[in-house]
């Protein structure tokens, strides 16, 4: 869906993003990450023919350009602060842009701001006008959606409830690209994570391909965990231990099954332990500093 490949932005001389290059294809939910400043604004702004660029973004194999836009029709964007007018109501800035009154009722009722539609907008709060932001970015069906840090003043039901959205939408082919520094949250809805740091795409992972990773735990409990520490011993298979459960590596969690089917111990229990980003991340981080010192 949307392609971007070897990016460079120069604003006032200073290169600001390095040879980006990564993808979102449809029906991904992609967090983009990073330190204060890395770029991830800058970046979704370029995304958005906004800033001046050299290297290439597609949105559906449609090039843009600082002066073809075509492609940017199909989607829809929340950066910084919301594009609303204040005089006018909730409903009136939606209008402003749908192509659509059906599409318009439903993206209200998703978001579910229709107490305050017909209140002049310069009245929201921070979360009303939040929510009315993401409104305006979901209309019309876009096959894109870049937001940066959407759960800004959100509540906590509010949050829920633009989560469930996302996915809804995501789970019918609409991608979207999602910058926020809490990644408690961007957890509960990305299908893959990039990593920016300084300018530069240091990771970019589905979140699949995290949890296959050598280094990714399972948290077992079987019938006679004592025994089962003996037989891992005895093989010379690597655990440890947390609470009842005995953690063993992605590498060596089949042969550790074998063993324990062999010797008729039955597994209670057998999950990955939750993907750990934020370690993941503060290690590569503090990696990419060295690097640089
Ligand atoms: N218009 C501009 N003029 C000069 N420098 C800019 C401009 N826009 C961005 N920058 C610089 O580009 C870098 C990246 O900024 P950007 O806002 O994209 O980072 P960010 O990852 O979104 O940060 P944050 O997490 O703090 O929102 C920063 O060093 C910033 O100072």
């Amino acid at each position: 869906m949307l392609s971007v490949q070897n990016v460079d932005v120069f604003i006032n001389q200073k290169e600001i993003i390095h040879q980006a290059s990564f993808q979102v294809p449809a029906g991904a939910v992609i967090g983009l990450v990073g330190p204060n400043g890395a770029g991830k604004t800058t970046i979704m702004k370029t995304i958005l023919g906004l800033t001046k660029f050299s290297g290439s973004i597609q949105i559906d194999n449609q090039e843009v350009t600082e002066n073809n836009h075509q492609a940017l029709q199909q989607v829809g964007a929340l950066i910084e602060h919301p594009a609303i007018y204040p005089f006018l109501t909730g409903l009136q800035n939606l209008e402003l842009y749908s192509q659509d009154h059906q599409d318009l009722q439903e993206v209200v009722s998703l978001v579910q701001m229709e107490s305050y539609l017909n209140q002049r907008a310069k009245n929201y709060s921070l979360g009303m006008k939040q929510k009315l932001g993401i409104a305006l970015a979901l209309l019309n069906k876009p096959r894109l959606v870049i937001l940066d840090e959407p759960m800004n003043g959100l509540d906590i039901e509010a949050t829920i409830t633009i989560r469930k959205v996302i996915k809804q939408y995501a789970q019918q082919g609409t991608a979207f690209l999602i910058s926020s520094h809490v990644l408690s949250e961007l957890q509960k809805v990305m299908t893959g994570i990039v990593l920016l740091n300084a300018g530069q795409v240091v990771m970019d992972k589905t979140v699949k391909e995290f949890t296959q990773e050598p280094q990714q735990q399972y948290q077992v409990l079987t019938d006679n965990q004592s025994q089962a520490q003996e037989l891992l011993q005895k093989k010379q298979i690597k655990f440890s231990s947390s609470g009842p459960y005995l953690l063993i590596s992605h590498a060596d969690i089949l042969s550790a099954q074998t063993v324990f089917y062999t010797h008729n111990l039955h597994l209670l229990e057998l999950a990955p332990v939750k993907a750990n980003f934020e370690e993941l991340i503060v290690d590569l981080l503090q990696q990419q500093r060295k690097m640089h010192v």
